[in-house]
């Protein structure tokens, strides 16, 4: 059957004949400089070249198992093709190319995130050099088991024991419940062979809380299961299917003393324990894998933008005005509403990640020297720009497939795929609720600290109680800033009067934080924003006297859309404090229609410049060159029903019917 394809590609030529920046400037700066974007592209073109990177059928027409064995065989592919090639793991994690090759959950990515960060960051040097190369070379297979049937955000109440045997200088765990055991941790059920595993410390009758442990859970030759552990997989999810999720079981099994990781807290061969710089330490591979998530967050929004924004260029729908050609959907301000300011968060995002990032780095190295100070503003930092990355990320990407109608819906556009495993970052490694309340925490004691004379950290100072007043004009960027850092303020102030109100009133402390959390929650998100303002503000303005004015001005152009945004958003605190007046905000909304307008005009090449290649996109709607209708029909093709004109269900169900006489 012939089809006619509707010339699609003009729409695209004209869009990036609109631009007036230089993209390859954009993409550097989105790399983190051209030496990044070249190492990127170096890889990439690798992976184009290695055929068996890709899937010859859609994992959507696979059964569960074929699809972890594709998965699987693809990830192997990849672990050797990089090692090849001199490339490690780590740069296709940074760049994000690799694991888009990975459609559907990545079978060794807690092998190579949390398992290696765990033996890198956990370990004594013995136990380092003796695990890590074995774990780097993929001798050893493992993942991160913590959570349990009964406790996942409850670190201290899970219940898988470790017992010290002082006569055998062994550990004994145990699962002493259904509730202890382990679920949920990627790569557990069917493809790790070790595992570091959460559990309670036990010695000579005494509970030390949870500490990590390095488990060997089958055989290096036959892959069986080892005595007294029982393993496997947890079944279907919403999405990451080929990631064999798991569960796993201990029925008194001993480990070694020396497989207890111990940089930070010991126990001696007696049984005598030995306690860590801080209590916390051992949670620091939550930490570093919250900080990744960030940029992982970032990136999946970006593929989603850039499918649904080009799409937008593409399809044309109704009339604007009566008797007219219809207008690309771009065209249209709900349009440009519902997708522009999550493209100006993608940056935010980005810019943010790169902040945290060195907050990270700067903390490690003082942890290194014992300095344990700069902890508890990374844990805020780190759990509140988790929790907003991954909220918006999931969000965003949502926005997309609906700003791309129907056929957003379909699989073959990728955005539920990508929607499904971004949606997992909600929950996974600290659910955001949960996050944001620690944030919280941290705010009320810092916003208390100050108001009994201390200094504050950086990242909330500006919640001091005197605070200097702003200078900058109120509609400039940094005006606009400070209007979202009163707003904070004004709102950590209240939660911190409402939860002494309640003290005051016979209230437990305890009862009165569960009685204000939904305010805290808002604290915490509205403190974690106004970083995240700053953030963009500060790198716009750094990059200003080294980049071109074009670039500068769709920078300049998105981070002010950013602003304008969550004003509006946050309206009406900033109304109740005073921060900004009525007639403030409807100049500022309609500024933001003006940007939005104005914005539009370079979309598309602004999407281009974020550099993600058809391949790694595997997208209908989002191909470079817009050729939709033709690749969504081709796709279908391709679906199993096709391949005979009348199906088995016909003869054994359909026509049963239509004969029945009901
Ligand atoms: C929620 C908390 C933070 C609560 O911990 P808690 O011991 O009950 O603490 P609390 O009494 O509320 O507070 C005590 C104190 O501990 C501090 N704290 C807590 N965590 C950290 C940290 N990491 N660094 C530094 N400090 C930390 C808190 O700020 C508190 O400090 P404070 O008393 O206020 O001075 C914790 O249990 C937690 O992190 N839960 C989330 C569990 C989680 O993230 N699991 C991840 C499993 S792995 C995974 O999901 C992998 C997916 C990856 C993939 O599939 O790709
Ligand atoms: C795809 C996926 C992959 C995962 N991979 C791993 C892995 O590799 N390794 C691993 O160990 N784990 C893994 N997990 C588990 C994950 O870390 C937990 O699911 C997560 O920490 C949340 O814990 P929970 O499921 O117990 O939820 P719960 O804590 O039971 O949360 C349920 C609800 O209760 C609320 N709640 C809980 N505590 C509080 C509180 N203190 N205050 C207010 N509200 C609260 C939450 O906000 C939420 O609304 C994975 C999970 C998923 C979905």
């Amino acid at each position: 059957m012939s089809v006619v394809v509707p010339e699609c590609c003009d729409d695209l030529k004209r869009e990036r004949g609109r631009c007036l920046f230089n993209k390859e400037e954009l993409t550097n700066i989105l790399d983190g400089g051209p030496k990044l974007t070249e190492k990127r592209r170096r890889i990439e073109k690798m992976l184009i070249n290695t055929p068996e990177l890709f899937d010859d059928v859609s994992p959507d027409y696979l059964s569960h198992e074929d699809r972890y064995s594709n998965e699987l065989r693809k990830a192997t592919q990849l672990m050797t093709t990089l090692e090849k090639n001199g490339f490690t793991y780590n740069d296709a994690v940074t760049t994000g190319t690799g694991l888009w090759l990975l459609m559907d959950g990545n079978p060794l990515s807690l092998h190579i995130s949390m398992f290696l960060d765990t033996i890198k960051g956990q370990s004594n040097p013995q136990q380092l050099q003796e695990w890590l190369p074995l774990a780097e070379k993929f001798k050893i297979i493992g993942t991160y088991a913590q959570t349990e049937l009964g406790h996942g955000t409850f670190v201290r109440g899970l219940e898988t024991t470790a017992t010290y045997d002082s006569t055998t200088k062994e550990f004994v765990l145990h699962s002493p419940t259904i509730t202890a055991t382990k679920w949920w941790p990627g790569a557990l059920g069917k493809t790790s062979n070790h595992a570091v595993v959460m559990a309670q410390l036990y010695l000579g009758g005494k509970c030390y809380g949870p500490h990590i442990f390095m488990v060997q859970l089958r055989d290096l030759e036959t892959h069986r299961t080892l005595p007294g552990i029982v393993v496997g997989e947890i079944g279907p999810r919403l999405g990451m299917n080929s990631n064999d999720n798991g569960f796993l079981q201990f029925n008194h099994h001993r480990i070694p003393l020396t497989n207890m990781f111990m940089k930070h807290s010991q126990v001696t061969e007696d049984g005598k324990y030995v306690k860590p710089l801080h209590s916390k330490l051992s949670y620091g591979t939550m930490v570093q894998t919250r900080v990744g998530i960030v940029y992982h967050a970032s990136r999946e929004l970006s593929r989603a933008l850039i499918i649904a924004i080009r799409y937008s260029a593409v399809r044309h729908q109704s009339e604007m005005v009566p008797g007219d050609p219809e207008p690309q959907i771009l065209d249209y301000q709900t349009q440009q509403y519902k997708l522009l300011p999550h493209l100006a968060s993608f940056f935010a995002l980005r810019f943010s990640a790169r902040a945290l990032l060195e907050v990270f780095i700067g903390t490690s190295a003082g942890l290194g020297s014992g300095k344990m100070n700069m902890l508890p503003e990374l844990h805020a930092l780190s759990s509140g720009l988790k929790a907003v990355a991954t909220n918006d990320a999931v969000k965003g990407t949502d926005i997309c497939r609906l700003a791309c109608g129907g056929h957003g819906y379909l699989s073959s556009s990728n955005l539920p795929r990508i929607y499904t495993a971004i949606a997992a970052g909600i929950t996974y490694e600290g659910e955001n609720t949960v996050l944001f309340l620690q944030v919280a925490r941290y705010l009320i004691k810092s916003f208390r600290a100050s108001s009994q004379g201390q200094t504050l950290p950086f990242s909330v100072s500006y919640l001091r109680v005197q605070p200097p007043s702003s200078h900058a004009p109120l509609m400039s960027d940094r005006g606009l800033v400070d209007a979202l850092g009163a707003g904070v303020r004004w709102m950590v102030g209240e939660a911190e009067r409402r939860l002494q109100q309640l003290v005051d009133s016979g209230h437990s402390p305890h009862a009165a934080w569960n009685a204000c959390s939904v305010h805290l929650v808002q604290c915490a998100d509205a403190h974690t924003r106004y970083y995240i303002c700053e953030q963009f503000v500060d790198a716009v303005s750094k990059l200003g006297e080294t980049v071109s004015s074009g670039v500068h001005e769709v920078l300049r152009q998105l981070c002010r859309l950013y602003i304008l945004h969550r004003v509006i958003q946050t309206a009406g605190i900033l109304l109740r404090c005073g921060a900004v007046d009525g007639k403030a905000l409807t100049s500022i909304e309609e500024e933001e229609c003006h940007l939005l307008a104005t914005l539009r005009i370079q979309a598309v090449s602004i999407v281009d410049a974020i550099d993600i290649k058809d391949v790694f996109l595997k997208s209908t709607l989002g191909a470079w060159d817009g050729n939709v209708y033709q690749r969504i029909y081709e796709e279908a093709q391709k679906s199993p029903l096709n391949k005979s004109d009348v199906t088995q269900g016909y003869y054994q169900y359909l026509r049963p019917l239509m004969k029945a006489n009901l």
